[in-house]
Parts: C-alpha cells; sequence; structure tokens
C-alpha cells in the first residue's frame, strides 16, 4: 500500500533479549518515525552506561530515572519507542504507554531470551550465577504486565528480526488499512 503511514507512537515492551531495541530501529526505518530506546536515552542524560547506575543508586534509582524519561518521550507525537523490559512494573508508565501509543508485546521463549543475552555484560539484572531462573522469574512476574497494556503480541521465537520488523510494518498497514 504505497503512501500508506503507520500513524502515531509504537512503544515495544517485553524481558530482555525480546528484540526490543534491535527491532525498534528497524521498525522506525520501515514507519519513518525517530527511534528512541529509554535505556538509551537514560545513557545520555547521565553520561553512563546502565550498569554504572544500577551500581551507584540501585535499581530504585534508575526506575526513577525510566519513569521520567518514559514520561517525557511517549508525550512526543511520532515516535517508535523501545522501552527496557522493567519499564511496564511502574504502573504510572503503563498507564502513558496505553494512553499515547500502539503498545507491541514482543514474546519470546525464557530459553531464548537466556541464548540472546547470555554474552551481554550490560544487564545488571542477568550478571548472577543463574541468569536463566532468573529469566523465568522475571518472565513469570511480567508476562501479565506486558499482556495488559499490548495492543499485539508478537511472537519473536524462531524468526530473523528483519523478517520480524517488515512482519510487524505490514500488519499495521492492514490494520490502518481496513478501517
Ligand atoms: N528474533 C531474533 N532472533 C535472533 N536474535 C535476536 C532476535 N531479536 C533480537 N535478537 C538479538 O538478541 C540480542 C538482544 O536484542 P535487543 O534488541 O537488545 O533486546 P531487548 O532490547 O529487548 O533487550 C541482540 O543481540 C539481538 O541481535
Ligand atoms: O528488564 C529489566 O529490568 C531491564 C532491562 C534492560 O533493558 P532491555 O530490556 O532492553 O534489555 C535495562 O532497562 C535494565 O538493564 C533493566
Ligand atoms: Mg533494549
Amino acid at each position: 500500500m504505497p503512501g500508506m503511514k503507520v500513524p502515531g507512537n509504537l512503544f515495544l515492551v517485553g524481558l530482555m533479549g525480546a528484540g526490543k531495541t534491535t527491532i525498534g530501529r528497524s521498525l522506525a526505518r520501515l514507519t519513518d518515525k525517530e527511534f528512541h530506546d529509554s535505556d538509551h536515552e537514560i545513557e545520555a542524560r547521565t553520561g553512563v552506561r546502565v550498569p554504572v547506575i544500577f551500581d551507584i543508586e540501585g535499581e530504585t534509582g534508575f526506575r526513577q530515572r525510566e519513569c521520567e524519561v518514559i514520561r517525557d518521550l511517549a508525550s512526543r507525537p511520532d515516535i517508535v519507542l523501545a522501552t527496557g523490559g522493567g519499564a511496564v512494573l511502574n504502573p504510572d508508565n503503563r498507564k502513558v504507554l496505553a494512553e499515547h501509543g500502539l503498545v507491541l508485546y514482543l514474546r519470546a521463549s525464557v530459553d531464548e531470551l537466556y541464548q540472546r543475552t547470555r554474552q551481554d555484560r550490560n544487564r545488571p539484572l542477568l550478571q548472577i550465577a543463574d541468569p536463566r531462573a532468573r529469566l523465568a522469574e522475571l518472565y513469570e512476574q511480567r508476562d501479565p504486565l506486558y499482556r495488559e497494556i499490548a495492543d499485539l503480541v508478537i511472537d519473536t521465537s524462531r524468526q530473523s528480526v528483519q523478517h520480524l520488523a517488515q512482519q510487524i510494518y505490514r500488519d499495521l498497514i492492514q490494520r490502518y488499512a481496513s478501517r
């Protein structure tokens, strides 16, 4: 459908390793929207990486910064926002996201999330003896919260980032073309 534009904001939620950051960037290109990532914005504002914030201010300090950043970014008109996996823990964040755009939940199995995050040292919550068990706990706790605000649930299992971004783009175009 040439000339079609997906209106409004697209918010990506899901666990660490779901693909929010990478798929978000591709989706922004496809939809011709500005891309933002709440973790990148927190890093830009503080001048340090996420693990340093966890070290100095704890998870509580990080969550406060995350809440401010999400409120600021979600109020923009035409963006793709990749949120951090824990953003949905805060009810205010859930409300802001649900009210200011279309929420896409990228879902994957605990095993896939583990495989996709195991080499990365930038996720402080997984720098522990048994990250897979932690991911399983977080899945139990958060899957209902992602679903609570999701307009679309996208299964990312066994599909490439490029394929997923294009599939989501086509679904969104369909969704708006048929209204
Ligand atoms: N569908 C996928 N298939 C294979 N690898 C993926 C997929 N989605 C993401 N990845 C990889 O997993 C890692 C984590 O992705 P990322 O976008 O940072 O996730 P998130 O922002 O949700 O934590 C990256 O190396 C990314 O390339
Ligand atoms: O799930 C979480 O609580 C977190 C997810 C991370 O983002 P990604 O989901 O992009 O990895 C980052 O915000 C921080 O390490 C905490
Ligand atoms: Mg990310």
